[in-house]
C-alpha cells in the first residue's frame, strides 16, 4: 500500500526527527475489527494495565450483557463521559475528566435501560446509581465507542485473567488501549490516493476529483481540485466536513450547502483553488449523533451543549486527515476559506502553513439565525 508521509506532526509515537513509525499492520488490524465489533455490540478486551472486557450501551443485547457477565470479575461498570454522567446523576462533574464510572448490580440491568442511561434523547428513567472509581484503561474504553461513532457510554468490567481460554472467551478480540488513543493521529497516516478523475460542476467545468481512502473503516475523503491550485503560491483551500442534511438536501438547519458551493464558485473565479471534503459528519461525531444533537437543540440546547450532553466534544474533527490530503497534494502554504479560527489553528497545528485566512461568511436564511449567531458566541466564528 502507497502510504503517505504526514509532514509536521507531533506525535507521541514519533521518532526524533518528527516523523512517524510505520503503523504495525496486527496493532492496526485490531482497531479496526474492534471498531466493527463494538458496531455490532459484539465485547472486545482492552488490553494493558488491569485489561477491560467492554462493550458499547448503545449497541449491547443480551449476548453481549452475558458475556461481560461472565467473563468479567466482580465490579461491572458503565462508563461515561463527564457531560453525559453530570445529566444521569444530576450533580456537577468536573469536565476534564477522562471518564466516570457508575456501579452496576448483577444482575446486570436490562439493555433497554442501557441505552436510556447513554442516550439522553430517549426518555430518561433515572435509577439510583453511585459513582464508583473509574479504571485505568476507561478512556480507551470511551475511545472505542467515539471510534465506531456511537455514544461514548461503555459497560464493563476487569477481564478474567485466562479469559481466552474459557468457551465463552473464544473469539473474542483484544486490542491494545494505547492504539485506540493513538488512532487519529495513525490513521492519517495511512491515507493513500484510490481513484482521480474529471468531474465538470455547474460552477466549475474543469473540476477534478481525488479520492482518498485511509485503513479505517474505509470512509473515503474527496480533495476537488478547481481550475489549477499548483499555480497559485498560496492557494485557496476550503476544509468542508460533510453534511448529508446541508450538502444534499439543503437543510435550512446550518449552512452547509451555500458555504461548499460557494467554495467552489469563488475558486472558479480566482482560476483555482481545493476543497477538502472529509468524511467527518456532525463535526465528528457522525450523522446519528447529529441528528441526535438537533433532537436536543429543539429542546432548547445549543449546539456545542448538545453535542456534550450526547457525551461528545463540540469539534471531534481531526484535522491530521486534511494535513495529510495536503501534503499529498503538493500544497504547503494556503489561504484557507473559514470563518472559524479553530480550524484555522487546528491545522497549523499539524503542520499546514495557513498564510491568510479568508472569511466565507454566508447570510442567515430565518432559520440558522441562531445557529450561526451560536457559532460566533461559542468558537468564535468571525462573522466579517
Ligand atoms: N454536531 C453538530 N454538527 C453540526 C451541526 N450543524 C452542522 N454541523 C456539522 O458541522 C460541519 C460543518 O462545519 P464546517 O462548515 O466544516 O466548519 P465550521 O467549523 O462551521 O467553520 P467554517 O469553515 O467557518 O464553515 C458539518 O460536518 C456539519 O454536519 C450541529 O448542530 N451539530
Ligand atoms: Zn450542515
Amino acid at each position: 500500500m502507497n502510504s503517505l508521509p504526514v509532514q509536521g506532526q507531533k506525535s507521541t509515537n514519533a521518532d526524533a526527527s518528527g516523523t512517524l513509525p510505520p503503523l504495525d499492520p496486527v496493532r492496526t488490524r485490531a482497531v479496526h475489527r474492534a471498531v466493527g465489533d463494538a458496531r455490532r455490540g459484539v465485547p472486545v478486551v482492552l488490553a494493558g494495565q488491569h485489561p477491560l472486557i467492554v462493550v458499547p450501551a448503545e449497541t449491547v443485547g443480551a449476548e453481549g450483557l452475558h458475556l461481560i457477565d461472565r467473563l468479567g470479575s466482580s465490579g461491572a461498570m458503565l462508563l461515561l463521559a463527564p457531560s453525559r454522567a453530570a445529566a444521569v446523576l444530576q450533580e456537577p462533574l468536573d469536565e476534564t475528566l477522562p471518564a466516570i464510572a457508575l456501579g452496576l448490580t448483577r444482575p446486570l440491568i436490562d439493555v433497554a435501560t442501557l441505552r436510556r442511561l447513554a442516550d439522553p434523547t430517549l426518555e430518561q428513567i433515572m435509577p439510583g446509581f453511585r459513582r464508583v472509581a473509574p479504571p485505568p484503561l476507561a478512556e480507551a474504553a470511551l475511545a472505542l465507542g467515539k471510534q465506531a461513532r456511537l455514544l461514548p457510554a461503555m459497560i464493563t468490567a476487569p477481564v478474567r485473567p485466562g479469559w481466552a481460554s474459557l468457551p465463552l472467551g473464544g473469539g473474542l478480540l483484544a486490542v491494545p488501549a494505547a492504539d485506540l488513543l493513538a488512532y487519529n493521529r495513525n490513521v492519517a497516516a495511512t491515507l493513500h490516493r484510490v481513484a482521480e478523475v474529471a468531474v465538470p460542476l455547474d460552477d466549475a467545468p474543469d473540476a477534478r476529483l481525488v479520492a482518498f481512502r485511509a485503513l479505517d473503516q474505509g470512509i473515503e475523503h474527496m480533495a476537488i481540485l478547481v481550475g489549477d491550485p499548483s499555480a497559485q503560491a498560496a492557494p485557496l483551500v476550503r476544509i468542508h466536513s460533510e453534511c448529508f442534511t446541508g450538502d444534499l438536501l439543503g437543510s435550512l438547519r446550518c449552512d452547509c450547502g451555500p458555504q461548499l458551493k460557494g467554495a467552489i464558485r469563488r475558486m472558479a473565479q480566482e482560476g483555482g483553488g481545493v476543497v477538502l471534503y472529509l468524511a467527518q459528519e456532525g463535526r465528528g461525531i457522525g450523522l446519528i449523533n447529529k441528528l441526535r444533537a438537533y433532537t436536543l437543540q429543539d429542546r432548547g440546547l445549543d449546539t456545542v451543549d448538545a453535542n456534550r450532553a450526547l457525551g461528545w466534544g463540540a469539534d471531534e474533527r481531526n484535522f491530521h486527515i486534511a494535513a495529510a490530503m495536503l501534503a499529498a497534494l503538493g500544497l504547503d502554504h494556503i489561504r484557507l476559506l473559514t470563518n472559524n479560527p479553530e480550524k484555522t489553528a487546528g491545522l497549523a497545528a499539524c503542520g499546514v502553513d495557513v498564510v491568510e485566512r479568508v472569511p466565507h461568511v454566508i447570510a442567515p436564511n430565518g432559520v440558522n439565525d441562531l445557529y450561526l449567531a451560536t457559532k460566533a458566541r461559542r468558537f468564535g466564528h468571525l462573522l466579517d
